[in-house]
């Protein structure tokens, strides 16, 4: 990722005919419905794009939705100046170039918490697939083997999780785990309400040898990248259990594969990879597979009937919202403002490099054309402003144009 240049001023978006949304990865159904219902024009496909045929494919769209596996770098953003919005209809955020976008003009939408409960149930049910060695005596009794053993096999009851990322699944997990019977205890760089018997370590340190199953719920950063390695592996108690189900980064897979075969730890469940295969008919390697005591999934964390379908609406919902009105409420990387729309009025979105004097240029354009403000609402963040102003009908366009002219313009529009 790359800190960007701002574009150069242009003109304002028009858009003439349906607004274009390119939905990628399989999105549910349930967003294409409400874009069409709403009269937008959907293209969807069942693919992630690589970024160059993503930036060939990004011409004339307005609106991108993809899921983890599309990457969408400041290149693609730079060549698609009629783009919108970005829709990642998942948690994470990191396959965006976030502050790209921001530079861009384009707000990126997420669903914060629409799988939230599909990650924490998929790691329940390997919490106690691990702690009985499931997916081992599964694989025998497949090939014809009986082998009935209790040695190795424990309950999860009065076992401690340790989880790392006490945030929606996090804390979602832990009440889940504390149902059963667990101890819970968890790691965050925040400080977190812990929900029920929970309680936060002091230290990462002294969650790892304290835990008898050690799961991730972080997301991808700086800061989380291998943030288990062979020393935090090594510091886990003999035996324990680790889970990731959160990004491929966070865990150095070569370490846990050694520490695994070493006996250290006692199995994993595996879920995200540092390289994922782009469709579901590429082939897949890990230094994971064929190692026993541990569940290899498809990157399936969020993947359930509910979660899907509740996050399609969910992104669909903030992603017409913006298109129709401006509203950028829940918008990761972006001012956020969200205002009622004035019936006979033109609203006009101007996002501009923020520097002193703008909002100064832009009404003198204004008062120069006789327009009459009937709202006006800015908000700003470090690089950029992001103005929403309600005008009369029969000045609307003239300013919008006059707006798009100024050196500091990054993006305009009229919404109505
Ligand atoms: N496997 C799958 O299909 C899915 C994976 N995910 C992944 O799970 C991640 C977590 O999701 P949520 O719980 O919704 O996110 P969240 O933002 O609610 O919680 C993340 C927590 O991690 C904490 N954190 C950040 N850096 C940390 C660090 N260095 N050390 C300790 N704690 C740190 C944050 O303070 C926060 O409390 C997502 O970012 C996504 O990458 C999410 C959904 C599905
Ligand atoms: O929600 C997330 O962050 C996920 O990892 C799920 O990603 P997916 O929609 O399955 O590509």
């Amino acid at each position: 990722m790359s800190t960007t240049p701002f574009p150069s001023p242009s003109t304002p978006i028009s858009i003439e005919g349906p607004p274009k949304v390119l939905l990628l990865e399989n999105i549910h159904p349930s967003a294409e419905e409400m874009f069409r219902a709403e009269g937008f024009e959907v293209e969807r496909l069942k693919v992630a794009l690589k970024p160059e045929e993503l930036e060939q494919r990004l011409q004339g769209v307005h609106v991108l939705g993809i899921r983890s596996k599309t990457n969408v770098w400041e290149p693609a953003l730079a060549k698609a100046p009629n783009l919108l919005a970005v829709g990642a209809f998942c948690i994470g955020t990191n396959q965006v170039d976030l502050k790209a976008a921001n530079r861009h003009g384009t707000p990126v939408f997420n669903a914060p918490f629409s799988n939230t409960r599909s990650v924490a149930e998929l790691v329940i049910s390997e919490i106690i697939m691990l702690s009985r060695q499931l997916v081992d005596r599964i694989r025998e009794v497949h090939a014809g083997q009986w082998r009935k053993v209790a040695t190795g096999s424990y309950e999860v009851r009065g076992k401690t999780l340790g989880i790392i990322g006490y945030g929606h699944i996090g804390s979602q997990l832990g009440v889940l785990a504390e149902s059963m019977g667990m101890r819970v205890i968890f790691h965050d760089v925040m400080t977190k309400l812990p929900l029920g018997n929970t309680r936060a370590t002091a230290t990462l340190d002294e969650l790892l040898a304290s835990s008898d199953f050690v799961t991730l719920h972080v997301p991808a950063t700086a800061s989380t990248e291998k943030m288990l390695g062979e020393a935090e592996l090594a510091r886990m108690r003999k035996g324990a259990f680790l889970i990731n189900a959160s990004r491929g980064t966070v865990v150095d897979i070569e370490a846990l594969a050694r520490a695994i075969r070493a006996g250290h730890i006692g199995g994993a469940a595996v879920d995200v990879y540092p390289e994922e295969p782009e469709t579901n008919s590429d082939g897949f390697t890990t230094p994971l597979q064929g190692l026993p005591n541990v569940i290899l999934t498809p990157h399936i964390g969020g993947s359930t009937e509910e979660a899907q379908a509740s996050i399609g609406k969910e992104v669909a919902t903030s992603l017409i919202k913006f298109v129709k009105s401006g509203a950028t409420t829940g918008a990761v990387n972006f001012p956020q403002v969200e205002t009622p729309l004035i019936p006979k009025t033109h609203r006009i979105l101007n996002v501009h490099r923020n520097t002193p004097g703008v909002l100064r240029d832009i009404n003198r354009i204004v008062s120069d054309l006789n327009a009459n403000i009937h709202a006006q609402v800015l908000s700003t963040d470090s690089d950029i402003g992001y103005l929403v102003m309600d005008l009369d009908q029969n000045v609307g366009r003239p300013v919008c144009e006059a707006i798009a002219g100024l050196k500091t313009d990054i993006k305009t529009r009229i919404v109505t």
